[in-house]
């Protein structure tokens, strides 16, 4: 089966003009076929701060109101999206940006049910994306960029995820390729201690995952990257990594197994 990897690049990246170039440099380096997710929520809650709107966030989940989901489509499926393009046109290297309702490859249904209303949040299920498409972007040597944007099909843009995207994009492209799927954010990996990069965590079980964040060791964002991570390697993905920007052609970092 042909290899494919889905590389998510977190916001603490994307809003730092320097290690966002880096990082690119890093991912133009890598085999075709490729696909880029990206998210970007730091960006979104400094915009809502400037524009007082107020910054709600539940278990690492943005609840959006009509005001935040404005922000929301227009710092990711815009600003951050058409940067990241942009910067890979650059290399160059020919990308195409998404949200997910372009040409309707992330169909979503809005959040409902649960105790907290999230507002605009979409969740997704791999057998609804669309891989069709996909696939003729990737056949055409196009590499396709998503934001952390998706759609109803009734009209209404919804938030999901990045994390998300990611894991859902590769469990729904399992069938048709050999996936690794990596998250690149700021640090070297999952650590013992936050604050101390050589503290990393080579292999990470889901035992393990379970003990350290009952223990607090791992908390915060971490959780649902994990969870979502641990969801692929549920659903076929063979190789999941968690993995410094910087450190995205190399071994080091966190290697997943079950
Ligand atoms: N054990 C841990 N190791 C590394 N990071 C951790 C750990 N526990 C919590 N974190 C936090 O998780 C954050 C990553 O989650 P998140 O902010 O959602 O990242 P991203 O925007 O890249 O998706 C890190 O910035 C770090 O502050
Ligand atoms: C519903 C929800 O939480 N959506 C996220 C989407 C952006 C994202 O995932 O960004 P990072 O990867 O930088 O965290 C949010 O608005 O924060």
């Amino acid at each position: 089966m042909q290899k494919l990897q889905i590389i998510k690049i977190g916001g603490k990246i994307v809003n730092d003009g320097q290690k966002l170039d880096r990082f690119i440099d890093h991912f133009t380096q890598l085999d075709h076929p490729k696909i880029l997710v990206h998210g970007g929520g730091n960006s979104a809650s400094r915009l809502c701060k400037n524009l007082d709107i107020p910054i709600q966030m539940n278990n690492g989940r943005r609840i959006t109101d009509t005001l935040t989901l404005d922000v929301a489509v227009m710092v990711y499926a815009g600003l951050i999206n058409k940067t990241i393009v942009a910067k890979l046109q650059e290399h160059p290297c020919n990308a195409l940006g998404l949200s997910g309702a372009d040409l309707n490859i992330i169909p979503a249904t809005k959040r409902s049910g649960t105790e907290i209303d999230y507002g605009f949040v979409g969740d997704i299920q791999a057998d609804e994306i669309n891989t069709y498409f996909i696939k003729r972007l990737l056949d055409e040597q196009i590499i396709p960029v998503f934001s952390a944007i998706t759609h109803d099909e009734q009209g209404q843009l919804l938030n999901t995820n990045a994390d998300t995207i990611a894991s859902v994009l590769a469990v729904a492209l399992a069938k048709n390729y050999e996936i690794t799927l990596t998250y690149c954010f700021e640090k070297v990996g999952v650590l013992h201690d936050e604050e101390d990069e050589g503290s990393l965590i080579k292999h990470m079980t889901m035992d393990y995952f379970s003990e350290l964040k009952d223990d607090g060791t791992i908390h915060d964002g971490m959780i649902p990257k994990l969870d979502t991570a641990f969801e692929a390697l549920k659903r076929d993905i063979d190789k999941v990594y968690i993995k410094h920007a910087q450190n995205l052609t190399t071994k080091i970092g966190t290697e997943l197994a079950l």
